[in-house]
């Protein structure tokens, strides 16, 4: 496996304040990875650290086998930058951009393909300040890797996306990581990172809390279903690893149909707010597998 970015104690404190506080990451080449975490976690910090665009106050970063803080141009035509804040390109039409854009590189890709894969075919003319929010976004993320980056970062790439647009974008994203593209992405949308990332780290007030694929992230391969139905006039719940057992005997109790069922696994939603909670509070938070059963069941 190699290694395309390596983190080890990094650390950035902004006066007193430590907006990241001993980060330790190893992000695999070909590998999408996402980074979550709540408004001020650090992320935007923590990757523009990684982009060159920040100092740090400590630790350890290489990216692409490189020290950003040293790092010279070379190394920058490498990488693929979409920042949180667009770009201001008022005057130049979509076309324009991304054709001046990939000037700037020693090689890059051709515009047209770049701005077909960005959905923008229709609007190469249009001026880019005539643009919708979603599309100045996609056009940040054409100007990303016209440059046919090996490493790029993605920082809230799908903010004011419409769905089908959302969807679009994530096969973009898998089609790059086909073509052997490192990805990091930021986002504050679950459903985004189960759709796109091999792995997840959740950042909490400067700290990595954890690191594992989406399916595995605080245990939630492991975690109880919730199964719930009507009895006696109210709902009630159970929470169990062997749902399929229990609703064999619900349904025996039941003698057959069983009111008002309903099953469900913990969303990576779910898991991720227990994470953060976790954080807040200071102690495990009654998180989707615990909570007291409720009287009425039918057991
Ligand atoms: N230039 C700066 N000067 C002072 N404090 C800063 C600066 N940039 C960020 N911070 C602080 O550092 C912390 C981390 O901010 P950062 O922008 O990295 O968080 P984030 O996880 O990207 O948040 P969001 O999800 O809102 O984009 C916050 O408390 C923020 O107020």
């Amino acid at each position: 496996m190699t290694t395309a970015l390596r983190v080890k104690g990094l650390r950035k404190n902004y006066g007193d304040a430590a907006a990241l506080d001993g980060v330790d990451l190893d992000v695999a080449a070909g590998e999408i990875f996402a980074l979550l975490g709540p408004n001020g976690a650090g992320k935007s910090t923590a990757v523009e650290i990684l982009e060159g665009l920040r100092s740090r106050d400590g630790g350890e970063v290489s990216v692409l086998g490189v020290d950003p803080a040293a790092a010279d141009y070379r190394w920058r035509a490498r990488i693929g930058v979409v920042l949180q804040e667009a770009r201001d390109f008022t005057m130049l039409r979509v076309g324009e951009a991304v054709r001046q854009f990939g000037a700037y590189y020693p090689t890059h890709r051709d515009p047209d393909e770049v701005i077909a894969a960005v959905g923008l075919t229709e609007q190469t003319r249009t001026l880019t300040s005539r643009l919708s929010g979603g599309q100045r976004r996609r056009l940040d993320v054409a100007l990303g890797i016209v440059g046919g980056p090996e490493l790029l970062f993605l920082d809230e790439p799908t903010t004011g996306f419409d769905p089908a647009a959302r969807r679009q974008f994530w096969e973009m994203i898998r089609s790059l990581r086909t073509a052997g593209t490192t990805i990091l992405l930021t986002t504050h949308y679950l459903d985004e990172a189960e759709a796109l990332a091999d792995r997840v780290g959740v950042l909490a007030k400067g700290r990595l809390v954890e690191v594992a694929s989406p399916e595995r992230l605080g245990g939630r391969d492991h975690a109880q279903a919730i199964v719930t139905w009507d009895e006696d006039g109210r709902r009630c719940e159970e929470r169990t690893a062997e749902p399929t057992r229990f609703i064999a005997e619900l349904s025996t109790l039941f003698r057959g149909e069983i009111p008002g069922l309903s099953v469900v696994r913990p969303s990576l939603e779910d898991i991720y707010l227990g994470l953060i909670g976790s954080q807040e509070t200071g102690s495990p938070e009654a998180g989707p597998q615990e909570t007291a059963k409720p009287e009425g069941s039918a057991r």
